[in-house]
């Protein structure tokens, strides 16, 4: 299937420096995302990066490094590439503790040679792959080292979580717009970098078929699944002190609220398109207390259990986690939206660590057609589901009545049932690609703005202190198993369901994706 041309403004002249360049991130994500950027020509020739840690490394063992890296992790085999060592002599390395300022000053010695070797025209992207406590630290350091004194541009991209709760994350935000503008700072949350989190609004509002029914007239409730098989693994530290709630409520599960109940915006420019998804963020129903905290929100931890008939541990058991943890592993909740458009309708999200399939999936449930003369009593008559497909397979699902053939009145449910990722294969590119990709151009759409982060913190918040008043209300569910019975309560007391995810529904007649040339 021929996709066309992607039609995108190439990246500019970019400085690159990746401070915690000795880090997981940098390893599994970055370095094969600035590859895969060059292989595919979107990186201007005149880049260059530099790598920051307090490790010692030479140029030459950061390569090594750096080839590792995309060895494993790239969609591109460096073994095939011709210019692998043009691409490896743009890297560089320095040792530096953030901790010392008087190192920053070095640091601006090497990017003015590099700067001036590579003329890349004074522009600098600043990537803080770093334990949050020392974003405002780097930011200091670097206007008083001299680094944004350069005559490009100077951009901050920062990593989550942005902060613990609202006033921690208020401070942070001070710390950084001290010596950064908002429209300089780049925050990162990686599923708005996904290819079908990004394809929600395109289905939205560049089909006749959808966006007329968008609303609480023709859609019963909206179900949003970030199911994982994996449990903490070696993040046991940090994770405890989160929760699921912070590690994947506050961003990336608010922000795919905000992408499917947003208005379509003015213009498909940043701030268009970010004030709709603010506005989103601000008709949240805030829980008043902790009762409605209650009737709404389920907590659970996972407890010993077992996947294809491998033993798991409890989460209290995981390295890193006290034996008597109350931190919850999985949370769902029924969410509403209160403005004119959805009013009404429930907002249903779940994920957890420890469940049975990795997946991330949307799906648009739409209200029944009437069980009218035309459907003999025997026939159940499905709802129309709309399924975007996020992770780890791509793809948008539809499921339909129709006639069930040879019968006079049979109704039979059929889907089409498009398979993005079997179709682009490779050339999907990663969240990671997309993000930096964007931050070197200047596109900030899919980076979360200030208020957006605020107001989904006020959110989480609220269910953070109901919970810290009812420590109790944490259910235990067994590793591997979809989580905690209330989490199924929570629709059936509304007539709903979970739909399963992963895979079609049973007893339907599925259109394969159309296939080039056949
Ligand atoms: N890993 C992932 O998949 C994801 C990570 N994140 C976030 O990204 C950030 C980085 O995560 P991750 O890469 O996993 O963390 P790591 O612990 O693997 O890496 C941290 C990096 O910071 C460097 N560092 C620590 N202290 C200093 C210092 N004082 N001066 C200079 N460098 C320092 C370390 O290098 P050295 O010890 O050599 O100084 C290392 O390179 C975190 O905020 C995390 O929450 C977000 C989403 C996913
Ligand atoms: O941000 C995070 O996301 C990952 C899941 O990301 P995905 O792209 O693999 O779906 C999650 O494992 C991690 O706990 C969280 O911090």
């Amino acid at each position: 299937m021929n996709f066309g041309e992607l039609g995108d403004i190439g990246a500019d002249r970019t400085l690159f420096f990746i401070f915690g360049a000795t880090g997981d991130l940098a390893r599994r994500k970055l370095f094969p995302a600035i590859y895969s950027l060059y292989r595919e020509g979107k990186l201007s020739k005149r880049f260059a990066v530099i790598g920051l840690a307090r490790r010692p490394r030479t140029n030459e063992q950061f390569r090594d490094d750096v080839s590792g890296s995309i060895r494993e992790f790239a969609r591109y085999k460096s073994e095939e590439d011709k210019q692998w060592d043009e691409f490896a002599g743009h890297f560089h390395y320095m040792s530096l503790d953030i901790n010392k300022p008087e190192a920053f000053a070095e640091l601006r010695k090497l990017a003015d040679l590099l700067d001036d070797q590579y003329d890349i025209g004074g522009n600098r992207l600043f990537y803080l792959a770093l334990a949050p406590e020392l974003f405002g630290s780097v930011s200091n350091n670097l206007k008083e080292g001299g680094l944004l004194d350069s005559s490009g541009w100077h951009r901050l991209v920062i990593e989550k979580p942005f902060g613990y709760d609202l006033p921690s994350a208020q401070k942070l935000n001070e710390q950084i717009r001290q010596v950064f503008e908002e429209d300089e700072i780049y925050r990162i949350d990686h599923y708005l970098g996904k290819e079908m989190v990004q394809n929600i609004e395109v289905v939205r509002f560049a089909n006749a078929l959808f966006e007329p029914l968008w609303n609480n007239k023709y859609i019963a409730n909206i179900q949003i699944t970030l199911s994982e098989t994996v449990g903490v693994e070696e993040r046991g530290g940090y994770y405890d002190h989160a929760g699921a709630l912070r590690d994947m409520g506050q961003n990336h599960m608010l922000q795919m609220i905000t992408m499917m109940a947003m208005e379509p915006p003015s213009r498909m420019e940043p701030e268009d398109i970010r004030d709709e998804k603010v506005k989103v963020l601000r008709s949240l129903r805030i829980f008043k207390n902790a009762d409605e905290v209650k009737e709404h929100v389920v907590r659970g931890q996972y407890s010993a259990g077992e996947l294809k008939g491998k033993p798991l541990p409890a989460y209290r058991n995981e390295e890193g986690v006290p034996s008597d943890s109350v931190t919850e592993t999985y949370f769902a909740a029924k969410v509403f939206v209160d403005n004119f458009r959805w009013a009404g309708v429930p907002f249903y999200i779940r994920t957890g660590k420890r469940l049975p399939v990795k997946t991330t999936e949307v799906v648009v449930e739409f209200k029944n057609m009437p069980e009218n003369v035309y459907f003999s009593s025997k026939t159940k008559l499905e709802p129309n589901l709309l399924v975007f497909r996020v992770n780890p397979t791509e793809g948008i699902y539809l499921k339909m009545n129709a006639k069930r053939p040879g019968s006079q009145w049979g109704i039979v449910p059929i889907a089409m049932d498009f398979c993005q990722s079997c179709e682009v294969g490779i050339n999907t590119p990663e969240a990671y690609e997309r993000l930096l990709f964007d931050a070197a151009r200047g596109d900030s759409t899919y980076f979360t703005r200030w208020d957006e982060v605020s107001l989904a913190w006020k959110f989480v918040d609220r269910i953070e202190s109901a919970w810290r008043e009812q420590s109790t209300d944490l259910q235990y569910y067994a590793a591997g198993s979809w989580g905690p019975e209330a989490a199924q309560q929570l629709l059936a007391s509304d007539g709903f369901k979970w739909w399963p995810v992963n895979g079609q529904l049973e007893g339907e007649v599925v259109w394969a994706t159309p296939v080039a040339g056949k």
